[in-house]
């Protein structure tokens, strides 16, 4: 690459087309010009299978990007800040994306620029550029060395290269890995890094150069027939002192050209399972991060990748992230898998990035998939599932929701082991502060934890509810169910917020360690209040009170447990053996669940119709003191049976109404199949060898990569084990079908 100097470069040009700096990550799209190979002359160049909808012109916002062979009937949309044409270069690029950064990073912002797509989609071009396309790195030092000369300040270059997960010096190669060291006050300090001034741009082109041509030893030891796919990295250092460049820098900026996304499973000429695998957990580990920075959670999992550790510094704190998705000109999976992973990471919280474009149901599946789409639940008991701000903490999944904190919860706890199920008892103040940080605005206001709502308020609230199946969606995830207990006799008052699917078992701190008070859990239907300091648990004469903001929400919640019950029940035959065959263990997730609508159905029926709207359901228990506690409450089974829906909000409207069987039925299997999945995710995060391989299509080695996988970073969506394991979509919905539906016929 010869050492043009970018002087054309329109400085003026980058005010009027300055992005928003309110969010942290941004998200664009590159479509890489053809190649001459691939349009031979006299040869048709196929239709492009990517549009571009601006609906404000160049001015939007976001764009919207559609893939897929125009003919195909299932085409997906996703949601970014711009997508750059063929037609728009390196240049266009840099002016409306990086120019404008450049001067907060001399004020002490740090930038990273990272190029991801699949193979061969023009990332090195991108980030490198060519001799007459100058790359971004290339035109942001021509800047950066023009803006130091003007505030006498230096600029220092590192570059390295990471391959499987160990990162190497590209410009003074050395034997030994960068090590990712921090030092007294908290900065990363890259060990083993070696960090160049420059001071034109033909002494930077002649150190990229020189980078390009390495070898590294560590490249030699490894025996490929082809060249080992690595994420490749440029920083420049911005510093007040020329002997400090990286030490104490004063910004930094990094370029970081990503390993190519290839689908794991699919057989490479140019790669393995194990490098793929590795390749996309990187990716992934990446976006996740991202995700976790634009979403300002607490945790932010950067000891997930090597690439994360050591760019930490320049991705926390005061910081702009551009992820610039590469994209091959002609249908490419991958660079559709890409895209849908890109675009996770700068969405907001409840903005869908999936329209699944089917032309024969195109209204309708477009309608609920963006509705349904807005949730994705961290794992539950995971750092990362809490944030700073009482924002829903959902990782957005392409056109699928998955339930929500509370049935994640439940879910892990279901399919943990034998020590995860034991009642592990939690301090009661510490479950309220807890849940209600994670609990999504709109399902706080539709449950009314707090009880200061109006009756109008959660009329108003129960409206939206039934007529905004997203809000419904969202609640029942999290749904949570306020427990106020009065011990009449100590006149104490025990005030607990458990969410409603989780069986969690509850200390009450107010009770002074005199009393305990087990919850309500669904494997026994059995609410107990025991004083341990007498052990005499008649001396309570307690009432209940549930606090449920609406009935139509209970219903709605016995609905969604009644279908899943039976669509699950037959589904985990295997668990169910396991688990029956010990009654120490904990039953299997079908009774639990048939446990749980059978207490809301109960507690339904024995509610006076008058209370239905907004007054908490008031169960008084048995005054009888002669039983056991666990024996004044029944456990009888009810019948699994659809609860009637017709019920009046108001006399002009009529909810039910405006659910028509279908959209029940949709609605219900959508949330079936969110739990389903969540089940399934828990199922690979806490299984042992042995169960895993007793699924179609793992052995012993995919079992071992899944078990090393989820101990650094447990799956969080059925594409992981696509992108990581290798599992095919087909084998993945196998394996579930095969579950849920195997036992339905005889
Ligand atoms: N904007 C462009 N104009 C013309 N040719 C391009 C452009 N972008 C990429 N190419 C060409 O496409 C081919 C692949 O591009 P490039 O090497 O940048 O892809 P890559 O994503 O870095 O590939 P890999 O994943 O293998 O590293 C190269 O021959 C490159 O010259």
């Amino acid at each position: 690459m010869a050492a043009p100097t970018p002087d054309h470069i329109d400085r003026s040009a980058a005010a009027r087309t300055v992005p928003s700096l309110s969010g942290k990550v941004r998200v664009v799209a590159k479509i890489r010009n053809s190649t001459d190979s691939e349009v031979l002359p006299g040869k048709k160049a196929p239709a492009s299978w990517i549009s571009v909808n601006k609906p404000n012109g160049d001015a939007s916002d976001r764009v919207k990007v559609t893939l897929g062979e125009q003919s195909a009937s299932s085409r997906e949309c996703y949601e970014i800040g711009y997508c750059y044409q063929e037609n728009e270069g390196n240049e266009e690029m840099f002016r409306r994306e990086v120019q404008f950064l450049l001067p907060e990073v001399f004020n002490g912002r740090s930038v990273t620029v990272v190029a991801c797509g699949a193979r061969g989609s023009g990332k090195t071009h991108v980030i490198q550029g060519t001799e007459g396309d100058l790359g971004l790195a290339a035109l942001s030092m021509a800047e950066i060395l023009r803006m130091s000369e003007e505030s006498n300040k230096f600029v220092g270059v590192s570059c390295y290269e990471i391959l499987q997960e160990h990162a190497y010096d590209l410009l003074e190669p050395k034997s030994q890995e960068v090590s990712v060291l921090k030092d007294g006050q908290g900065r990363v300090q890259l060990k083993g890094l070696s960090c160049v001034q420059v001071k034109s741009l033909y002494e930077f082109h002649k150190l990229y150069r020189r980078q390009s041509r390495t070898v590294r030893k560590a490249n030699q030891k490894i025996t490929h027939s082809f060249p080992p796919r690595s994420t490749k990295g440029l920083i420049f250092y911005i510093s007040s002192q020329a002997d400090k460049l990286a030490s104490a820098p004063v910004g930094k900026i990094n370029f970081v050209e990503l390993a190519g996304y290839e689908d794991a499973k699919r057989k490479s000429d140019v790669g393995n399972f194990g490098e793929n695998a590795q390749i996309n957990k990187s990716i992934h580990a990446f976006i996740k991060v991202a995700y976790s920075l634009h979403a300002n959670e607490i945790h932010v999992p950067y000891r997930e990748s090597k690439l994360s550790r050591m760019l930490e510094d320049s991705l926390g704190g005061k910081s702009s992230i551009l992820i610039l998705t590469c994209l091959n000109p002609f249908s490419c999976q991958d660079s559709m898998n890409m895209l849908k992973l890109a675009s996770r990471c700068s969405q907001s919280n409840t903005i869908t990035t999936k329209i699944v474009v089917d032309s024969a149901r195109k209204t309708d599946s477009t309608a609920r998939s963006k509705v349904f789409a807005s949730h994705r639940s961290r794992l539950p008991g995971s750092a990362s599932s809490m944030r700073k701000q009482p924002t829903p903490s959902h990782f957005p999944i392409h056109g699928k929701k998955s339930s929500g904190n509370a049935s994640a919860l439940k879910a892990r706890k279901l399919f943990a082991d034998k020590g995860h199920e034991k009642p592990n008892k939690v301090n009661a103040s510490a479950t309220v502060s807890r849940t209600e940080s994670s609990l999504p605005e709109e399902a706080s206001s539709f449950i009314g934890l707090n009880t200061g709502i109006s009756a109008q308020e959660e009329e108003a609230s129960s409206l939206e509810l039934e007529n905004t199946p997203a809000s419904l969606e969202n609640a029942l995830a999290s749904l949570e169910v306020r427990v106020s207990m009065e011990l009449t006799e100590e006149n104490k008052h025990v005030d607990m917020i458990t969410p409603a699917t989780t069986a969690l078992p509850v200390v009450a701190e107010g009770q002074s360690l005199d009393k305990h008070v087990d919850m309500i859990t669904p494997t026994t239907t059995t609410l107990s209040v025991v004083d341990e300091g007498t052990k005499n648990s008649d001396r309570c004469e307690d009432q209940i009170l549930l606090y449920i903001s609406s009935s139509h929400f209970l219903l709605s919640f016995v609905n969604l447990l009644t279908c899943f019950c039976v669509l699950i029940g037959q589904s985990l035959d295997k668990e169910n053996d396991i688990s029956l065959a010990n009654k120490n263990e904990s039953p299997p997730i079908s009774l639990r669940l048939q446990e749980i609508s059978n207490n809301l159905k109960q507690l339904y029926n024995s509610t006076p119709k008058q209370l239905y709207t907004s007054t908490p359901l008031r169960t008084v228990m048995p005054s009888s003191n002669d039983l056991p506690l666990q024996d004044q409450f029944t456990t009888a089974s009810v019948e699994p049976m659809t609860p009637e829906c017709n019920i009046k909000v108001n006399k002009n409207l009529d909810i039910a109404s405006f659910c028509s069987p279908w959209e029940k039925l949709n609605r219900s299997n959508c949330g079936v199949k969110n739990s389903l999945v969540q089940e399934y995710l828990n199922f690979f995060n806490t299984a042992n060898k042995e169960d895993l391989k007793k699924l179609k299509g793992i052995g012993e080695k995919r079992a071992t990569y899944i078990m090393e996988f989820r101990d650094e970073s447990p799956f969080m969506d059925l594409d992981e084990l696509k992108d990581v394991v290798g599992l095919s979509a087909k084998q993945i919905k196998d394996m579930v079908s095969k579950d849920v539906l195997g036992g339905l016929f005889h």
